[in-house]
């Protein structure tokens, strides 16, 4: 194994020479630390150590194989456990794999031999997963995966004591605010400041993602379990295993799923589309609404015992009308970023642009002012922005104060000016106008706007 770390072995094995033998041919390789126990007791004493491997013999003194394996599947995740027996018995061998063991060998002159060649598989296979880890940890640092949430009003600096504190443990989080007040980055702080950060982070937008979908986006799929259902499909949950899975735009899960949803988190096991075997799972989640959940729950929308199941720690992202002076420090520091990541030479905001900033309501919040005052960026002749280089009013002239059409309408038909324009690219338009992306795929599947 390339990798610095020693690969870990636990040997398992009462039988004084046998156990021995085991130690010396597994200790050939200077990579690795092998460790014999005599009792069940004492190996489940070290667990903490995490091996890589156990080799385990099937009737040791103070318990059977089915015992010792069934603890240490709950105990570690990613140790392979080698079954070693006296005796061949086909039942206990289809038992013991079936709760989880790597392989089941039987004692005979090959032993060693197979042994030793299912070690180097494992190795081969832990040396893979810890070079993984470390690039997920590179890229992570690399593409501001922990990014930096920015707020000095009073109501931001609770919301970072609260995402600290989330972080210590595995806490379910459920976080709500408008569009566009950062919950995905409040999501992506806590996975990152949590001791999951090398692990995924798995995000799933409820509102993108067609109805009858999502069953199978969440949970996975077997081959031919629906029409275009061609090969297996790992679920989300299943993908977020010993990470994190956020779940955007929540209340937008329909009713039989969310009491589909419920049954998983409780039972902590998925059962993929069309599958019949439960596949436990290991995540942390965090959840997600610009709704108010109580009001959906009251309104018959969603389930009860759903919404008590995720509310865990709640974190309330205010409006970034509500951020006093932070309008202005983020503006600042959106200019200075665009302009580092463009090559561009540093750009003030003039008295006449902070105004304006200050006086706009920000329905579309932080992106929404990220997205102004980078354009605005662009848009300026020299070192200063003016007041008229922010885009601050979106639509057309035909909306507005004196059109016949209501709010909604008027909100419905800049939306869709704006896709025409940009040719169905709702990440574009979503930008453009600083609404969220979910409220645009909300209503494209509510069919009121429509991709030509
Ligand atoms: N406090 C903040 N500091 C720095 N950047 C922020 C902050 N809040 C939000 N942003 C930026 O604003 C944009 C929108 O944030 P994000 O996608 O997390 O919002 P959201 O609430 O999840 O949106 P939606 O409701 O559409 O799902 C992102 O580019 C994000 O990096």
């Amino acid at each position: 194994m390339n990798s610095a770390l020693p690969f870990k072995i636990f040997v398992v094995e009462d039988n004084e020479w046998y156990g021995e033998l085991l130690l010396h041919r597994l200790s050939q390789n200077p990579n690795h630390s092998v460790t014999r126990f005599t009792t069940a007791r004492a190996c489940l004493e070290q667990l903490g150590e995490k091996p890589d491997f156990i080799t385990l013999d099937y009737s040791l003194p103070d318990a059977k194989g089915e015992q010792v394996l069934r603890q240490i599947r709950e105990r570690l995740r990613g140790t392979e456990v080698v079954v070693i027996s006296g005796q061949e018995d086909v039942s206990t061998a289809v038992n013991m794999l079936q709760q989880g063991a790597y392989d089941y060998l039987v004692k005979d002159e090959n032993t060693l031999d197979r042994l030793w060649n299912l070690v180097g598989k494992v190795e081969q296979q832990v040396s893979l997963r810890r070079e993984n880890t470390q690039l997920r940890q590179q890229i992570g640092a690399r593409h501001g995966a922990g990014q930096a949430i920015l707020g000095e009003h009073a109501s931001m600096q609770a919301v970072q004591n609260l995402i600290t504190k989330a972080a210590r443990t595995t806490i379910t989080v459920s976080v709500s605010g408008e569009t566009g007040t950062g919950k995905e980055l409040v999501a992506k702080a806590i996975h990152f400041q949590s001791s999951r950060a090398s692990q995924p982070f798995v995000a799933v937008n409820m509102a993108a993602i067609p109805r009858e979908l999502v069953e199978s986006e969440l949970f996975g799929h077997e081959k031919g379990a629906f029409t275009g259902a061609v090969a297996r499909r790992v679920g989300r949950l299943e993908e977020a295993t010993s990470g994190t899975l956020f779940l955007d735009e929540i209340a937008d899960l329909d009713l039989s799923l969310q009491a589909k949803l419920l049954r998983v988190l409780q039972e902590r096991e998925v059962t993929r589309v069309g599958g019949s075997q439960a596949i436990p799972f290991d995540v942390r989640l965090i959840v997600a609404t610009h709704r108010d959940l109580l009001t959906e729950v009251q309104a018959g929308r969603f389930r009860e015992d759903l919404y008590y199941r995720l509310l865990g720690l709640p974190i309330a992202l205010p409006p970034l009308r509500q951020r006093g002076a932070d309008v202005l420090m983020l503006a600042e520091v959106f200019v200075r970023d665009f302009c580092q990541l463009n090559n561009l030479p540093p750009r003030q905001l003039t008295d006449s642009a902070r105004e304006q900033l200050k006086a706009h309501p920000f329905p579309g919040n932080v992106r929404e002012l990220k997205a102004v005052v980078e354009l605005a960026t662009v848009l300026a002749d020299g070192e200063f922005i003016q007041g008229e280089d922010l885009p601050l009013r979106p639509g057309k002239a035909t909306i507005g104060p004196g059109s016949q059409l209501s709010l909604r309408e008027q909100t419905t038909a800049i939306v869709q000016n704006c896709l025409d324009e940009m040719n169905g690219d709702v990440l574009a338009v979503a930008a453009r106008l600083g609404i969220g992306k979910s409220t645009i795929y909300r209503m494209l599947q509510q069919r009121e706007l429509h991709i030509a």
